[in-house]
């Protein structure tokens, strides 16, 4: 009998078609539903990109207008979701607070138990309105702050970042926010949206693919890179007084001691993506908007220091995580705030995945090859 073929990984197997988003190395491009990420990102907002996701059609005026109706309607934090999060203590890690918040709004959500594809819809956009509360609300109970109401008249991004700073944003940070949110939107079949296409094969419920999906991104491989990116930074150590040039060598010496020390840093590699990610220079032009706002020239020596350094010495180049993890600090969120602010652009995508695996559904299961100890019988040998 032929051995099977092991796809460790899963690295390169096709397992099922999407019409949601296409990632193509090749081109080094991605496409939400035809169009180029980085021709959306810019010129349409994020609300634009959830609908085009899960409707596969940029809104005209009146759909526009009745999805912010619904969206600016749910984003208030019902008051049983602000309980759980305050028995949470402050040491429990914001992804773990937001994957117990997504659990409790699934648990007590009105149609909890239907899921049809109206009710599913209804579940996504309502999630997509309600979770940027959650973030808001967890970074400032933990530097002692009252949690502030969403307001209707501002749009998403504005909104999230009123409820997390209680003052307006301007404009500059606001665009550069919404254009993160569209970035990290959608990326085919990544860990967390396969966790949350298995869950969803089971018949199971859109929340619980969407509790599975961010245990699956809070991993280091994954979208907890951006967290860790600014761990890097911070262990380097941000010297606002530094002029970029001084940075950049500080930063190219520690990575070259890190690769001497064979150590993976995070926010650089791509599974798909081997020539760089598609979307890390838009996001880069929206952190280079950042550090010219802020003057903080010194976050750009670091950046191209570790940039250039992993370059000449594996050609490995950043991905998305890379360059959204800096636009953050500079935005002002704590560095554990990064990946829940991944969760409330990746919200999209995932529902958006979960509405396409249920409407096509086979139960995901692939096979094993075993390699423990032959058979053997309790009491022999
Ligand atoms: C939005 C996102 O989720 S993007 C991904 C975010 N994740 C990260 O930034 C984590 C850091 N990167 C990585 O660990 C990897 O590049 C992954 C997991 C993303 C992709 O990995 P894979 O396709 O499985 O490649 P793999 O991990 O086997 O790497 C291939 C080689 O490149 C090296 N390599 C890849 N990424 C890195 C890195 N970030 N730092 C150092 N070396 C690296 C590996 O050590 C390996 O070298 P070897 O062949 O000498 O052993
Ligand atoms: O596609 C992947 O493997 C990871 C990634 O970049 C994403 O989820 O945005």
């Amino acid at each position: 009998m032929t051995e099977p073929e092991i796809h460790k990984g899963l690295a390169g197997v096709v397992v099922d078609t999407t019409a949601i988003s296409k990632v193509n190395p090749d081109t080094n491009s991605l496409l939400y539903r035809g169009y180029p990420v980085q021709e959306l990102a810019g010129s349409r907002d994020f609300e634009d990109i959830a609908y085009l996701l899960w409707n596969g059609e940029l809104p005209d005026a009146g759909e526009r207008e009745r999805f912010d109706a619904f969206e600016r309607a749910h984003r208030a934090l019902p008051d049983h979701v602000v309980a759980a999060i305050d028995l949470l203590p402050l040491t429990a890690h914001p992804m773990d607070v937001a994957r117990t918040a997504v659990s409790v709004l699934g648990a007590s959500h009105p149609r909890a138990g239907d899921s049809s594809p109206e009710a599913n819809l209804e579940k996504a956009a309502a999630l997509l309105a309600v979770f940027p509360a959650v973030v808001a609300y967890d970074q400032r109970r933990r530097r002692g702050q009252e949690r502030v109401e969403p307001r209707e008249d501002l749009g998403y991004s504005a909104n999230f970042l009123w409820m997390t700073f209680g003052e307006e944003a301007p404009p500059e940070v606001i665009h550069a926010f919404d254009v993160s949110m569209v970035l990290y939107a959608e990326h085919s079949f990544n860990a967390s949206t396969f966790t949350a296409r298995v869950i969803t094969s089971t018949l199971s419920d859109l929340h619980s693919a969407v509790t599975g999906a961010i245990g699956a991104l809070k991993g280091a491989l994954h979208g907890g890179a951006n967290e860790a990116v600014m761990h890097t930074f911070e262990e380097i150590g941000i010297r606002e007084d530094e002029t970029r040039e001084e940075a950049a060598a500080r930063a190219k010496a520690w990575m070259e001691d890190a690769l001497a020390a064979r150590k993976k840093v995070m926010g650089f590699g791509h599974r798909v993506y081997k020539h760089g990610d598609s979307r890390v220079p838009t996001m880069k032009s929206a952190l280079d908007a950042m550090i010219e706002y802020y003057g903080r020239s010194e976050i750009l020596g670091l950046y191209t220091g570790l940039e250039t350094a992993m370059d000449e010495a594996k050609g490995i180049k950043p991905n998305l995580d890379y360059p959204a993890g800096p636009t953050y600090h500079l935005m002002g969120f704590d560095t554990e705030m990064f990946t829940p602010l991944f969760i409330a652009a990746r919200i999209t995508g995932w529902t958006a995945h979960i509405m396409e695996q249920a409407a096509s559904n086979s139960l995901i299961r692939p096979l094993s090859l075993y390699d423990g100890p032959d058979e053997r019988h309790v009491g022999e040998g």
